[in-house]
Protein backbone atom coordinates (compact mmCIF):
# COMPACT_ATOMS: atom_id res chain seq x y z
CA UNK A 1 0.00 0.00 0.00
CA UNK A 2 1.77 3.50 -1.23
CA UNK A 3 1.42 6.21 1.27
CA UNK A 4 -0.49 8.23 -1.55
CA UNK A 5 -3.16 5.42 -1.89
CA UNK A 6 -3.49 5.32 2.15
CA UNK A 7 -4.38 9.09 1.74
CA UNK A 8 -6.78 9.22 -0.87
CA UNK A 9 -8.68 5.70 0.33
CA UNK A 10 -9.02 6.13 3.95
CA UNK A 11 -11.50 3.05 3.47
CA UNK A 12 -11.19 -0.76 5.37
CA UNK A 13 -10.16 -1.34 8.43
CA UNK A 14 -7.32 -0.41 10.52
CA UNK A 15 -4.84 -3.24 10.88
CA UNK A 16 -2.32 -1.99 13.80
CA UNK A 17 -1.22 -2.86 16.39
CA UNK A 18 -0.40 -1.07 19.80
CA UNK A 19 3.03 1.06 20.27
CA UNK A 20 5.32 1.06 23.27
CA UNK A 21 5.86 4.52 22.85
CA UNK A 22 3.90 7.39 22.29
CA UNK A 23 6.83 8.70 20.19
CA UNK A 24 5.21 12.44 18.79
CA UNK A 25 3.31 13.24 22.11
CA UNK A 26 4.01 15.33 24.90
CA UNK A 27 2.12 13.98 27.18
CA UNK A 28 -0.75 15.29 29.59
CA UNK A 29 -1.29 17.72 26.37
CA UNK A 30 -4.54 17.29 24.28
CA UNK A 31 -4.26 13.49 24.64
CA UNK A 32 -5.18 11.42 21.12
CA UNK A 33 -7.39 8.76 21.60
CA UNK A 34 -6.05 4.85 22.40
CA UNK A 35 -5.75 2.94 19.42
CA UNK A 36 -8.44 0.67 20.31
CA UNK A 37 -10.58 3.51 20.62
CA UNK A 38 -9.74 4.26 16.85
CA UNK A 39 -10.10 0.89 15.71
CA UNK A 40 -13.04 -0.12 17.60
CA UNK A 41 -15.46 3.01 16.71
CA UNK A 42 -17.59 2.66 13.59
CA UNK A 43 -18.01 5.78 13.16
CA UNK A 44 -14.14 6.73 12.86
CA UNK A 45 -12.70 6.25 8.96
CA UNK A 46 -11.34 3.94 9.10
CA UNK A 47 -7.27 3.42 8.08
CA UNK A 48 -5.88 1.27 5.95
CA UNK A 49 -2.05 0.77 6.99
CA UNK A 50 0.70 -1.53 6.52
CA UNK A 51 0.36 -4.98 8.23
CA UNK A 52 2.34 -4.56 11.78
CA UNK A 53 2.29 -0.78 11.61
CA UNK A 54 1.59 1.25 14.46
CA UNK A 55 -1.11 4.39 14.04
CA UNK A 56 -2.08 7.16 15.83
CA UNK A 57 -4.95 9.37 14.95
CA UNK A 58 -4.53 12.71 16.07
CA UNK A 59 -7.48 15.06 17.53
CA UNK A 60 -10.00 12.98 16.84
CA UNK A 61 -12.22 15.21 18.84
CA UNK A 62 -11.30 18.59 17.32
CA UNK A 63 -11.79 17.10 13.99
CA UNK A 64 -14.74 15.63 14.55
CA UNK A 65 -16.34 19.10 16.06
CA UNK A 66 -14.79 20.65 12.66
CA UNK A 67 -16.68 18.13 10.21
CA UNK A 68 -19.83 18.77 11.40
CA UNK A 69 -21.36 21.10 8.52
CA UNK A 70 -23.18 18.87 5.55
CA UNK A 71 -19.93 18.24 3.57
CA UNK A 72 -18.82 16.38 6.35
CA UNK A 73 -19.62 12.95 4.15
CA UNK A 74 -16.79 13.99 2.04
CA UNK A 75 -14.35 15.38 4.63
CA UNK A 76 -12.58 11.77 5.72
CA UNK A 77 -9.33 13.15 6.92
CA UNK A 78 -7.48 13.94 10.29
CA UNK A 79 -5.81 16.66 10.51
CA UNK A 80 -2.82 15.21 11.41
CA UNK A 81 -1.88 11.44 11.22
CA UNK A 82 0.92 9.69 12.57
CA UNK A 83 2.25 6.21 11.03
CA UNK A 84 5.29 4.20 12.04
CA UNK A 85 6.09 2.54 8.68
CA UNK A 86 9.38 1.82 7.27
CA UNK A 87 11.61 2.19 10.22
CA UNK A 88 10.53 5.40 10.57
CA UNK A 89 8.34 8.16 11.85
CA UNK A 90 6.11 9.66 9.21
CA UNK A 91 3.28 12.30 9.58
CA UNK A 92 0.86 13.06 7.58
CA UNK A 93 -0.63 16.56 7.12
CA UNK A 94 -4.34 17.02 5.58
CA UNK A 95 -4.83 20.01 7.25
CA UNK A 96 -4.43 23.25 4.74
CA UNK A 97 -3.56 25.65 7.98
CA UNK A 98 -1.25 23.06 9.46
CA UNK A 99 0.56 23.28 6.18
CA UNK A 100 0.89 26.74 5.75
CA UNK A 101 1.75 26.84 10.28
CA UNK A 102 4.60 24.43 9.47
CA UNK A 103 6.02 25.22 5.70
CA UNK A 104 5.48 29.10 5.99
CA UNK A 105 5.80 30.37 9.68
CA UNK A 106 8.42 27.84 10.40
CA UNK A 107 9.49 27.85 6.84
CA UNK A 108 13.27 26.93 7.16
CA UNK A 109 12.72 24.61 10.51
CA UNK A 110 10.55 22.69 7.62
CA UNK A 111 12.94 23.29 4.55
CA UNK A 112 14.60 20.05 4.11
CA UNK A 113 13.70 17.13 2.34
CA UNK A 114 13.73 13.48 3.68
CA UNK A 115 16.09 11.69 2.79
CA UNK A 116 15.98 8.60 0.57
CA UNK A 117 18.67 6.14 0.31
CA UNK A 118 17.91 5.33 -3.37
CA UNK A 119 18.61 9.34 -4.33
CA UNK A 120 22.34 9.11 -3.70
CA UNK A 121 22.75 5.75 -5.41
CA UNK A 122 20.69 6.79 -8.66
CA UNK A 123 23.13 10.24 -8.77
CA UNK A 124 20.14 12.33 -8.18
CA UNK A 125 21.71 14.19 -4.83
CA UNK A 126 23.01 17.27 -6.99
CA UNK A 127 18.91 17.77 -7.92
CA UNK A 128 17.30 20.72 -5.98
CA UNK A 129 14.58 18.69 -5.47
CA UNK A 130 16.59 16.67 -2.76
CA UNK A 131 19.52 18.12 -0.93
CA UNK A 132 19.33 20.27 1.49
CA UNK A 133 18.36 23.30 2.02
CA UNK A 134 22.10 24.78 1.54
CA UNK A 135 23.60 27.77 -0.29
CA UNK A 136 24.23 25.95 -3.28
CA UNK A 137 20.38 24.75 -3.12
CA UNK A 138 19.25 28.24 -2.79
CA UNK A 139 21.58 29.51 -5.47
CA UNK A 140 20.38 27.27 -8.11
CA UNK A 141 16.87 27.91 -6.74
CA UNK A 142 17.40 31.50 -7.51
CA UNK A 143 19.11 30.44 -10.92
CA UNK A 144 15.65 28.68 -12.15
CA UNK A 145 13.26 31.20 -10.42
CA UNK A 146 14.97 33.72 -12.77
CA UNK A 147 14.99 31.87 -15.52
CA UNK A 148 11.23 31.23 -15.01
CA UNK A 149 10.13 34.39 -13.81
CA UNK A 150 7.16 36.58 -15.92
CA UNK A 151 10.20 38.86 -16.41
CA UNK A 152 12.24 36.53 -18.31
CA UNK A 153 8.78 35.07 -19.78
CA UNK A 154 9.15 37.98 -22.58
CA UNK A 155 12.18 35.89 -23.92
CA UNK A 156 10.77 32.37 -23.72
CA UNK A 157 6.73 33.17 -23.43
CA UNK A 158 6.52 33.59 -27.95
CA UNK A 159 8.57 30.75 -28.33
CA UNK A 160 6.30 28.62 -26.80
CA UNK A 161 3.62 30.26 -27.99
CA UNK A 162 4.44 29.24 -31.78
CA UNK A 163 6.10 25.27 -30.40
CA UNK A 164 2.27 24.64 -28.97
CA UNK A 165 0.61 25.89 -32.35
CA UNK A 166 2.78 23.73 -33.81
CA UNK A 167 2.27 20.67 -31.24
CA UNK A 168 -1.56 21.26 -32.53
CA UNK A 169 -0.85 21.07 -36.48
CA UNK A 170 1.28 17.44 -35.54
CA UNK A 171 -1.83 16.34 -33.56
CA UNK A 172 -3.85 17.39 -36.02
CA UNK A 173 -1.97 15.07 -38.83
CA UNK A 174 -1.36 11.90 -36.44
CA UNK A 175 -3.76 12.08 -33.66
CA UNK A 176 -3.12 8.44 -32.80
CA UNK A 177 0.77 9.54 -31.36
CA UNK A 178 -0.84 12.43 -29.17
CA UNK A 179 0.91 11.18 -26.60
CA UNK A 180 4.76 11.47 -27.96
CA UNK A 181 3.65 14.61 -29.38
CA UNK A 182 3.02 15.98 -26.26
CA UNK A 183 5.75 14.44 -24.79
CA UNK A 184 8.54 15.84 -27.25
CA UNK A 185 6.82 19.18 -27.13
CA UNK A 186 7.66 19.83 -23.43
CA UNK A 187 11.50 17.86 -23.80
CA UNK A 188 12.00 20.21 -26.87
CA UNK A 189 10.71 23.44 -25.28
CA UNK A 190 12.39 22.26 -21.69
CA UNK A 191 16.02 21.03 -23.18
CA UNK A 192 15.88 24.01 -25.92
CA UNK A 193 15.43 26.78 -22.80
CA UNK A 194 17.84 24.38 -20.55
CA UNK A 195 20.64 23.94 -22.95
CA UNK A 196 19.90 25.97 -26.39
CA UNK A 197 19.91 22.50 -27.87
CA UNK A 198 17.43 20.93 -30.09
CA UNK A 199 16.34 17.42 -28.47
CA UNK A 200 16.91 14.25 -29.75
CA UNK A 201 14.54 11.33 -30.47
CA UNK A 202 17.13 9.29 -28.52
CA UNK A 203 17.49 11.94 -25.63
CA UNK A 204 13.99 12.05 -25.03
CA UNK A 205 14.15 8.48 -24.81
CA UNK A 206 16.97 8.84 -21.89
CA UNK A 207 14.88 11.42 -20.46
CA UNK A 208 11.95 9.79 -19.88
CA UNK A 209 14.12 6.52 -18.44
CA UNK A 210 14.98 8.54 -16.08
CA UNK A 211 11.53 10.33 -15.09
CA UNK A 212 10.70 6.74 -14.58
CA UNK A 213 13.51 5.87 -12.21
CA UNK A 214 13.64 8.97 -10.27
CA UNK A 215 9.57 8.11 -9.40
CA UNK A 216 11.01 4.15 -8.92
CA UNK A 217 13.47 5.83 -6.58
CA UNK A 218 11.21 7.54 -4.48
CA UNK A 219 8.62 5.07 -3.68
CA UNK A 220 8.31 4.82 -0.02
CA UNK A 221 8.43 1.16 0.91
CA UNK A 222 9.69 -0.03 -2.60
CA UNK A 223 13.78 -0.31 -0.74
CA UNK A 224 15.23 -2.33 1.61
CA UNK A 225 17.56 0.39 1.85
CA UNK A 226 15.51 3.00 2.46
CA UNK A 227 14.63 0.74 5.79
CA UNK A 228 17.76 -0.97 6.58
CA UNK A 229 20.78 1.16 5.50
CA UNK A 230 23.24 -1.62 6.50
CA UNK A 231 22.04 -3.40 3.28
CA UNK A 232 24.15 -0.91 1.28
CA UNK A 233 27.07 -2.38 3.02
CA UNK A 234 26.54 -5.84 1.31
CA UNK A 235 28.06 -7.04 -1.96
CA UNK A 236 25.90 -7.38 -5.12
CA UNK A 237 25.69 -11.18 -5.13
CA UNK A 238 24.47 -11.31 -1.73
CA UNK A 239 20.22 -12.41 -2.08
CA UNK A 240 17.82 -9.06 -2.53
CA UNK A 241 20.78 -6.97 -3.82
CA UNK A 242 19.57 -6.61 -6.85
CA UNK A 243 18.35 -2.80 -6.46
CA UNK A 244 22.09 -2.48 -6.68
CA UNK A 245 22.60 -3.00 -9.89
CA UNK A 246 19.53 -1.40 -11.13
CA UNK A 247 20.80 1.64 -9.24
CA UNK A 248 23.83 1.78 -11.12
CA UNK A 249 22.21 1.83 -14.35
CA UNK A 250 20.06 4.68 -13.19
CA UNK A 251 22.99 6.78 -12.48
CA UNK A 252 24.86 6.20 -15.69
CA UNK A 253 21.87 7.01 -17.55
CA UNK A 254 20.89 9.74 -15.00
CA UNK A 255 24.40 11.28 -15.69
CA UNK A 256 24.54 11.00 -19.13
CA UNK A 257 21.12 12.89 -19.96
CA UNK A 258 22.46 15.70 -17.70
CA UNK A 259 26.44 15.88 -17.62
CA UNK A 260 26.27 15.42 -21.53
CA UNK A 261 24.25 18.34 -22.57
CA UNK A 262 25.98 20.76 -20.07
CA UNK A 263 29.42 19.74 -21.54
CA UNK A 264 28.46 20.05 -24.66
CA UNK A 265 26.95 23.93 -23.69
CA UNK A 266 30.20 24.23 -21.79
CA UNK A 267 32.63 23.45 -24.66
CA UNK A 268 30.66 25.29 -26.94
CA UNK A 269 30.71 28.70 -24.93
CA UNK A 270 34.78 28.17 -24.30
CA UNK A 271 35.57 27.39 -28.50
CA UNK A 272 33.60 30.68 -29.28
CA UNK A 273 36.11 32.07 -26.76
CA UNK A 274 39.00 30.62 -28.21
CA UNK A 275 38.07 31.80 -31.50
CA UNK A 276 37.05 35.05 -30.30
CA UNK A 277 40.48 35.68 -27.96
CA UNK A 278 43.33 33.45 -28.76
CA UNK A 279 45.20 34.02 -25.44
CA UNK A 280 41.92 33.20 -23.74
CA UNK A 281 42.09 31.77 -20.72
CA UNK A 282 38.86 30.55 -18.46
CA UNK A 283 39.77 33.74 -15.87
CA UNK A 284 39.95 36.20 -18.97
CA UNK A 285 37.46 38.76 -17.86
CA UNK A 286 36.93 40.51 -21.18
CA UNK A 287 34.96 37.65 -22.72
CA UNK A 288 31.84 38.73 -23.92
CA UNK A 289 28.95 36.69 -25.64
CA UNK A 290 28.01 33.03 -27.48
CA UNK A 291 25.82 32.22 -29.71
CA UNK A 292 24.80 29.32 -28.19
CA UNK A 293 21.16 30.55 -25.89
CA UNK A 294 19.77 29.24 -23.34
CA UNK A 295 19.82 29.19 -19.35
CA UNK A 296 23.61 26.96 -19.25
CA UNK A 297 25.08 28.81 -22.21
CA UNK A 298 23.69 32.14 -20.48
CA UNK A 299 25.14 32.01 -16.87
CA UNK A 300 28.49 29.87 -18.41
CA UNK A 301 29.25 33.08 -20.67
CA UNK A 302 28.88 35.13 -17.34
CA UNK A 303 30.75 32.22 -14.76
CA UNK A 304 33.44 31.93 -17.14
CA UNK A 305 33.62 35.58 -17.87
CA UNK A 306 34.09 35.70 -13.56
CA UNK A 307 31.16 38.60 -13.91
CA UNK A 308 28.64 35.87 -12.18
CA UNK A 309 27.67 35.89 -8.38
CA UNK A 310 27.33 32.09 -9.00
CA UNK A 311 29.23 28.81 -9.46
CA UNK A 312 29.58 26.21 -12.02
CA UNK A 313 28.37 23.83 -9.64
CA UNK A 314 25.13 25.64 -8.80
CA UNK A 315 24.21 25.83 -12.34
CA UNK A 316 24.86 22.27 -12.62
CA UNK A 317 22.76 21.70 -9.96
CA UNK A 318 19.70 24.24 -12.01
CA UNK A 319 19.83 22.82 -14.80
CA UNK A 320 20.01 19.10 -14.09
CA UNK A 321 16.83 19.36 -11.92
CA UNK A 322 14.51 20.80 -14.18
CA UNK A 323 14.01 17.57 -16.66
CA UNK A 324 11.93 15.65 -14.46
CA UNK A 325 10.70 18.30 -12.07
CA UNK A 326 9.09 19.80 -15.32
CA UNK A 327 7.87 16.73 -17.84
CA UNK A 328 6.45 14.43 -15.14
CA UNK A 329 3.66 17.22 -13.58
CA UNK A 330 3.38 19.12 -16.31
CA UNK A 331 2.45 15.79 -18.74
CA UNK A 332 0.11 14.95 -15.96
CA UNK A 333 -2.21 17.73 -15.87
CA UNK A 334 -2.11 17.55 -19.68
CA UNK A 335 -3.63 14.52 -19.48
CA UNK A 336 -5.92 15.06 -16.67
CA UNK A 337 -7.25 17.92 -18.52
CA UNK A 338 -7.79 15.58 -21.67
CA UNK A 339 -9.99 13.25 -19.31
CA UNK A 340 -11.67 15.64 -17.12
CA UNK A 341 -12.85 17.42 -20.72
CA UNK A 342 -14.26 14.01 -22.25
CA UNK A 343 -16.07 13.65 -19.06
CA UNK A 344 -17.71 16.46 -18.81
CA UNK A 345 -18.51 18.16 -22.44
CA UNK A 346 -21.07 20.79 -20.77
CA UNK A 347 -17.82 22.29 -19.52
CA UNK A 348 -15.76 22.00 -22.77
CA UNK A 349 -18.30 23.62 -24.58
CA UNK A 350 -18.63 26.39 -22.43
CA UNK A 351 -14.60 27.09 -22.49
CA UNK A 352 -14.72 26.59 -26.46
CA UNK A 353 -17.39 29.38 -26.54
CA UNK A 354 -15.76 31.66 -24.10
CA UNK A 355 -12.38 31.28 -26.64
CA UNK A 356 -14.20 31.65 -30.00
CA UNK A 357 -16.05 35.18 -28.39
CA UNK A 358 -12.39 36.17 -27.60
CA UNK A 359 -10.45 34.77 -30.97
CA UNK A 360 -13.65 35.46 -33.12
CA UNK A 361 -12.29 31.92 -35.01
CA UNK A 362 -9.73 33.56 -36.48
CA UNK A 363 -6.53 32.92 -34.48
CA UNK A 364 -5.31 30.73 -32.25
CA UNK A 365 -5.40 32.32 -28.19
CA UNK A 366 -2.09 33.59 -27.12
CA UNK A 367 -0.94 34.72 -24.08
CA UNK A 368 -2.43 38.26 -24.77
CA UNK A 369 -6.02 36.55 -24.11
CA UNK A 370 -5.43 35.37 -20.62
CA UNK A 371 -7.21 37.84 -18.71
CA UNK A 372 -10.29 37.87 -21.33
CA UNK A 373 -10.34 34.25 -20.49
CA UNK A 374 -11.40 33.65 -16.89
CA UNK A 375 -13.81 30.58 -17.77
CA UNK A 376 -10.56 28.67 -18.93
CA UNK A 377 -8.37 30.38 -16.22
CA UNK A 378 -11.10 28.41 -14.27
CA UNK A 379 -11.12 24.90 -15.74
CA UNK A 380 -7.41 25.07 -15.57
CA UNK A 381 -7.78 25.85 -11.39
CA UNK A 382 -10.08 22.93 -11.26
CA UNK A 383 -7.95 20.48 -13.24
CA UNK A 384 -5.57 21.28 -10.42
CA UNK A 385 -7.64 21.05 -7.92
CA UNK A 386 -9.32 17.64 -9.10
CA UNK A 387 -6.18 16.02 -9.04
CA UNK A 388 -3.30 17.65 -8.20
CA UNK A 389 -0.21 15.85 -9.85
CA UNK A 390 1.70 16.02 -7.01
CA UNK A 391 -0.25 14.76 -4.05
CA UNK A 392 1.86 14.53 -0.73
CA UNK A 393 4.88 17.19 -0.66
CA UNK A 394 7.61 15.61 1.48
CA UNK A 395 9.62 17.95 3.73
CA UNK A 396 11.52 16.40 7.51
CA UNK A 397 12.22 19.24 10.37
CA UNK A 398 15.61 19.91 10.75
CA UNK A 399 15.20 19.93 14.30
CA UNK A 400 12.86 18.53 17.08
CA UNK A 401 9.48 21.22 16.72
CA UNK A 402 6.39 21.22 18.71
CA UNK A 403 3.67 22.32 17.29
CA UNK A 404 0.07 22.72 19.05
CA UNK A 405 1.02 20.17 21.69
CA UNK A 406 2.88 17.66 19.86
CA UNK A 407 6.59 16.71 19.50
CA UNK A 408 7.75 16.27 15.75
CA UNK A 409 11.54 14.78 15.87
CA UNK A 410 14.09 15.48 14.19
CA UNK A 411 14.10 13.52 10.40
CA UNK A 412 10.23 12.61 11.05
CA UNK A 413 8.97 12.71 7.48
CA UNK A 414 6.18 15.17 7.16
CA UNK A 415 4.15 14.55 4.32
CA UNK A 416 1.61 17.29 3.38
CA UNK A 417 -1.46 15.73 1.59
CA UNK A 418 -2.02 18.21 -1.04
CA UNK A 419 -5.26 15.70 -2.31
CA UNK A 420 -6.65 16.09 1.35
CA UNK A 421 -6.36 20.03 0.78
CA UNK A 422 -7.78 19.98 -2.36
CA UNK A 423 -10.65 17.94 -1.30
CA UNK A 424 -11.26 19.65 2.34
CA UNK A 425 -15.30 20.50 2.06
CA UNK A 426 -14.67 23.44 4.03
CA UNK A 427 -12.25 24.78 1.32
CA UNK A 428 -14.32 23.64 -1.25
CA UNK A 429 -17.68 22.58 -1.12
CA UNK A 430 -18.52 18.83 -2.86
CA UNK A 431 -15.02 18.50 -3.50
CA UNK A 432 -15.67 15.52 -4.96
CA UNK A 433 -17.91 17.24 -8.24
CA UNK A 434 -15.58 18.66 -11.05
CA UNK A 435 -17.33 22.32 -11.09
CA UNK A 436 -14.80 24.59 -12.34
CA UNK A 437 -17.30 27.74 -11.65
CA UNK A 438 -16.11 27.43 -7.85
CA UNK A 439 -13.40 29.57 -9.04
CA UNK A 440 -15.59 32.58 -10.71
CA UNK A 441 -16.83 35.01 -8.51
CA UNK A 442 -20.49 34.70 -7.79
CA UNK A 443 -22.70 38.05 -6.84
CA UNK A 444 -21.28 38.80 -3.47
CA UNK A 445 -19.44 35.67 -2.96
CA UNK A 446 -15.75 35.38 -3.72
CA UNK A 447 -14.14 32.49 -5.30
CA UNK A 448 -12.73 29.70 -4.12
CA UNK A 449 -8.77 29.86 -2.75
CA UNK A 450 -6.62 29.43 -5.78
CA UNK A 451 -5.72 25.31 -5.40
CA UNK A 452 -2.42 26.43 -7.08
CA UNK A 453 -1.62 27.84 -3.54
CA UNK A 454 -1.68 23.90 -2.26
CA UNK A 455 -0.51 22.24 -5.64
CA UNK A 456 2.91 23.82 -5.89
CA UNK A 457 3.43 23.42 -2.63
CA UNK A 458 5.22 26.07 -0.08
CA UNK A 459 7.40 28.44 1.85
CA UNK A 460 11.09 28.15 0.96
CA UNK A 461 10.97 24.97 -1.72
CA UNK A 462 7.70 25.86 -3.62
CA UNK A 463 7.88 25.62 -6.84
CA UNK A 464 10.57 27.39 -8.47
CA UNK A 465 9.01 26.78 -12.19
CA UNK A 466 5.35 27.67 -11.42
CA UNK A 467 5.27 30.16 -13.38
CA UNK A 468 6.14 28.36 -16.90
CA UNK A 469 4.05 25.73 -15.61
CA UNK A 470 0.82 27.82 -15.79
CA UNK A 471 2.01 29.82 -19.00
CA UNK A 472 2.32 25.86 -20.84
CA UNK A 473 -0.56 24.55 -19.27
CA UNK A 474 -3.07 28.15 -20.32
CA UNK A 475 -1.43 27.41 -23.97
CA UNK A 476 -1.90 24.21 -23.86
CA UNK A 477 -5.36 23.75 -22.70
CA UNK A 478 -6.64 27.13 -24.72
CA UNK A 479 -5.60 26.13 -27.85
CA UNK A 480 -6.66 22.77 -27.74
CA UNK A 481 -9.94 23.69 -26.73
CA UNK A 482 -9.74 26.15 -29.60
CA UNK A 483 -9.03 22.97 -32.11
CA UNK A 484 -10.41 20.08 -31.07
CA UNK A 485 -13.39 18.58 -29.63
CA UNK A 486 -12.54 16.01 -26.90
CA UNK A 487 -14.96 12.46 -26.73
CA UNK A 488 -15.18 9.65 -25.75
CA UNK A 489 -14.34 6.18 -27.12
CA UNK A 490 -17.20 4.47 -28.96
CA UNK A 491 -18.57 0.81 -27.29
CA UNK A 492 -19.63 -1.80 -30.12
CA UNK A 493 -22.94 -0.39 -30.33
CA UNK A 494 -22.03 2.80 -31.27
CA UNK A 495 -22.56 4.73 -28.26
CA UNK A 496 -19.57 6.44 -26.31
CA UNK A 497 -18.43 4.90 -23.15
CA UNK A 498 -19.69 6.22 -19.96
CA UNK A 499 -16.28 8.05 -18.46
CA UNK A 500 -15.08 6.20 -14.91
CA UNK A 501 -12.17 8.06 -13.13
CA UNK A 502 -9.75 6.63 -11.65
CA UNK A 503 -6.19 7.89 -10.33
CA UNK A 504 -2.63 6.47 -11.03
CA UNK A 505 -0.89 5.77 -7.15
CA UNK A 506 2.82 7.35 -8.23
CA UNK A 507 4.97 9.78 -6.94
CA UNK A 508 2.87 11.99 -9.64
CA UNK A 509 -0.66 10.83 -10.46
CA UNK A 510 -2.42 10.77 -13.00
CA UNK A 511 -6.46 10.18 -13.62
CA UNK A 512 -6.47 6.74 -15.51
CA UNK A 513 -9.35 5.42 -17.04
CA UNK A 514 -10.95 1.56 -16.49
CA UNK A 515 -10.38 0.81 -20.34
CA UNK A 516 -7.47 -0.39 -21.38
CA UNK A 517 -5.25 2.51 -22.18
CA UNK A 518 -4.64 2.25 -25.67
CA UNK A 519 -8.18 2.59 -26.64
CA UNK A 520 -8.69 5.56 -23.70
CA UNK A 521 -6.42 7.51 -24.82
CA UNK A 522 -6.45 7.17 -28.37
CA UNK A 523 -10.10 6.89 -29.35
CA UNK A 524 -11.11 10.16 -27.98
CA UNK A 525 -8.49 12.23 -30.29
CA UNK A 526 -8.74 9.89 -33.35
CA UNK A 527 -12.68 11.06 -33.06
CA UNK A 528 -11.46 14.79 -32.68
CA UNK A 529 -13.08 17.43 -35.11
CA UNK A 530 -12.31 20.49 -36.62
CA UNK A 531 -15.74 22.32 -37.02
CA UNK A 532 -16.06 24.67 -39.34
CA UNK A 533 -14.69 27.50 -37.96
CA UNK A 534 -11.82 26.45 -35.58
CA UNK A 535 -8.24 27.41 -37.36
CA UNK A 536 -4.97 26.08 -36.94
CA UNK A 537 -2.34 28.35 -37.00
CA UNK A 538 1.44 27.15 -38.38
CA UNK A 539 3.37 30.09 -36.02
CA UNK A 540 3.29 34.24 -35.94
CA UNK A 541 5.44 34.48 -39.12
CA UNK A 542 4.33 32.00 -41.17
CA UNK A 543 0.66 31.46 -40.34
CA UNK A 544 -1.13 28.89 -42.45
CA UNK A 545 -4.92 29.07 -41.87
CA UNK A 546 -6.22 25.78 -42.94
CA UNK A 547 -10.09 25.57 -43.80
CA UNK A 548 -10.81 23.27 -41.20
CA UNK A 549 -13.81 21.12 -42.38
CA UNK A 550 -11.25 19.86 -45.19
CA UNK A 551 -9.35 19.05 -42.03
CA UNK A 552 -12.33 16.77 -40.84
CA UNK A 553 -13.19 15.83 -44.41
CA UNK A 554 -9.46 14.59 -44.63
CA UNK A 555 -9.94 12.45 -41.51
CA UNK A 556 -13.21 11.07 -42.11
CA UNK A 557 -11.90 9.69 -45.87
CA UNK A 558 -9.07 7.64 -44.17
CA UNK A 559 -11.04 6.53 -41.30
CA UNK A 560 -8.46 7.22 -38.97
CA UNK A 561 -5.66 5.13 -40.02
CA UNK A 562 -2.71 6.36 -38.71
CA UNK A 563 -0.66 6.61 -42.47
CA UNK A 564 -3.31 10.32 -42.77
CA UNK A 565 -0.98 13.02 -42.77
CA UNK A 566 -3.92 15.12 -42.86
CA UNK A 567 -2.71 18.12 -45.36
C1 LIG B 1 1.98 21.54 -13.29
C2 LIG B 1 3.24 21.57 -13.17
C3 LIG B 1 3.99 21.49 -11.86
C4 LIG B 1 3.56 21.17 -10.60
C5 LIG B 1 2.16 20.80 -10.16
C6 LIG B 1 4.70 21.25 -9.73
C7 LIG B 1 4.65 21.02 -8.37
C8 LIG B 1 5.75 21.04 -7.54
C9 LIG B 1 5.71 20.79 -6.12
C10 LIG B 1 4.46 20.46 -5.32
C11 LIG B 1 6.96 20.89 -5.65
C12 LIG B 1 7.40 20.70 -4.20
C13 LIG B 1 7.26 22.04 -3.51
C14 LIG B 1 7.45 21.99 -2.02
O1 LIG B 1 8.22 21.20 -1.48
O2 LIG B 1 6.79 22.80 -1.33
C15 LIG B 1 7.81 21.21 -6.77
C16 LIG B 1 9.17 21.36 -6.69
C17 LIG B 1 9.96 21.63 -7.77
N1 LIG B 1 9.54 21.92 -9.05
FE1 LIG B 1 7.68 21.90 -9.72
N2 LIG B 1 5.79 21.61 -10.46
C18 LIG B 1 5.40 21.77 -11.76
C19 LIG B 1 6.18 22.18 -12.82
C20 LIG B 1 7.50 22.46 -12.73
C21 LIG B 1 8.30 22.99 -13.78
C22 LIG B 1 7.76 23.38 -15.17
C23 LIG B 1 9.59 23.07 -13.31
C24 LIG B 1 10.83 23.56 -13.97
C25 LIG B 1 10.91 24.13 -15.06
C26 LIG B 1 9.58 22.61 -11.95
C27 LIG B 1 10.69 22.53 -11.14
C28 LIG B 1 10.66 22.16 -9.80
C29 LIG B 1 11.85 22.00 -8.98
C30 LIG B 1 13.30 22.16 -9.43
C31 LIG B 1 11.41 21.67 -7.70
C32 LIG B 1 12.25 21.40 -6.46
C33 LIG B 1 12.30 22.66 -5.61
C34 LIG B 1 12.96 22.45 -4.26
O3 LIG B 1 12.97 21.34 -3.73
O4 LIG B 1 13.49 23.43 -3.71
N3 LIG B 1 8.30 22.26 -11.62
N4 LIG B 1 7.04 21.32 -7.91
Amino acid sequence: MEVTDLMKRQRGRVDCERGDQDLAIDPGVDVPPSLDECCSKKDQPAVTAWPGCRIEIFWRARATAEHKDKNAAHSNYRPLIYLYAFGRDILIVNEASAATDLLETKSTLYARRPTWSMVALTGRQDNIAFMDHTDRQKKARVILQAGFNPKAQRSWGPVLEEETTSLMLQMAQSPELFKQHIRRYLGSFITRFTYGTKVEDHELKLGDEISVHTQQALRPGRWLADTVPLVLYLPDWFPGMAFKPWARDARTKFMEYTARPFRQARSSVVRLYVVSYPTYNEHDTKLDGTEMRGMVPDALNDIIAGTSKYKEEELISAASSIYTAAIETTYAVFMDFLILMMAHQDVQEKAYREIMSVTESTRLPLLSDMAALPYVDAVIREVHRFNPVTPMIPRSPMQTDSYKGYRIPKDTWVMFNIWAMTHDASIYRDPHQFTPERHLPLGHESSAKDPRDFTFGFGKRICPGLNLANVQIFLFVSQFLATFEIRPPLKDDGNEEEVVLEYTSSFVSVVSYRVAEMRFYIEPLLRMMCTQHRLIGLGKADLAIISSSSLYNAYRSSAGKSEWKGI
